[in-house]
């Protein structure tokens, strides 16, 4: 089996005639958490939606170098992006479910596979409910909608929206930035525990958060990747002067 979910080879990205990303290579690591983190505007996003081709829905955007999940070439033109639709899950800044009830959000991806078959259905939804930790709380109110849940449930809900479509890479793009600390905290929590079962990528801006739940952290600035390297050593003795600025919060 490989050891990289992902391994990034000489990417480079532009909007139209604006280059957001420069000369990125990385190798992201199997079931750990890696953090990407940097200033406002660096190009973490961008990265991040790089990875499961999604950047490609903005009008003009091009992407050169070698993205390769699980070993294959996801910018290679020969590649079916499909795969990345259902292994890749994302979670995003605001939760969104669906307006509809607990049980059709997370059953929703299942449902539009064609598996109709209940139990299998109630038993995805439990063990993937389960999983996002939230189980307990909505267990018995599976049929009321989603959307009557907290910002801190209604994230737990989407991460198990995602997990529901059995992925192997989880991005999440700074899932607990809507959310209080409380629910900060149990999603946090949640992210630790997934690492088991998943490769999970998390855009954050709070350093305090990298620190906490990665193994490995990326520091980008200006569109590069300055530093990349084991999350203690980001935070204890980083190697390159701008990352060290960085987390003592001399700028950004
Ligand atoms: N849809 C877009 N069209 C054109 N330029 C874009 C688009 N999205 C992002 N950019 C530009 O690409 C660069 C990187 O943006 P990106 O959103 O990836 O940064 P970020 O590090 O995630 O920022 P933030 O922390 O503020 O979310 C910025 O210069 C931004 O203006």
């Amino acid at each position: 089996m490989d050891k990289y979910s992902y391994e990034v080879e000489n990417m480079n990205l532009w909007y139209g005639e604006h280059q957001a990303l420069y000369e990125i290579n990385m190798k992201i690591p199997k079931n750990k958490v890696t953090a990407i983190i940097g200033p406002s505007g660096c190009g973490k996003s961008t990265f991040l939606k790089g990875l499961n081709r999604m950047v490609e829905m903005v009008p003009g955007v091009k992407v050169a170098g070698k993205i390769k999940y699980n070993g294959e070439d996801i910018l290679n033109p020969n590649y079916h992006p499909e795969e990345l639709r259902t292994k890749v899950g994302m979670v995003f800044q605001h939760p969104n479910p669906f307006p509809k009830s607990i049980y059709e959000n997370v059953a929703f991806g299942a449902k539009i596979q064609g598996i109709r078959n209940k139990s299998k259905l109630e038993g995805l939804v439990e063990k993937s409910l389960k999983r996002a930790a939230i189980w307990d709380e909505v267990k018995d109110r599976l049929n009321t909608s989603a959307t009557g849940l907290s910002g801190g449930q209604q994230q737990r809900i989407c991460i198990a929206r995602a997990i529901a479509n059995e992925p192997d890479v989880i991005l999440m793009d700074e899932p607990t930035s809507a959310l209080d600390p409380i629910s900060t905290l149990r999603v946090e929590e949640l992210i630790q525990q997934l690492k088991e079962h998943y490769t999970i990528i998390i855009v954050t801006h709070n350093m305090q958060q990298a620190s906490r739940v990665s193994d490995k952290t990326a520091f980008f600035l200006n569109g590069e990747l300055v530093e990349f390297d084991d999350t203690d050593r980001i935070f204890s003795n980083p190697g390159d002067k701008r990352t060290e600025d960085y987390i003592s919060g001399r700028f950004g």
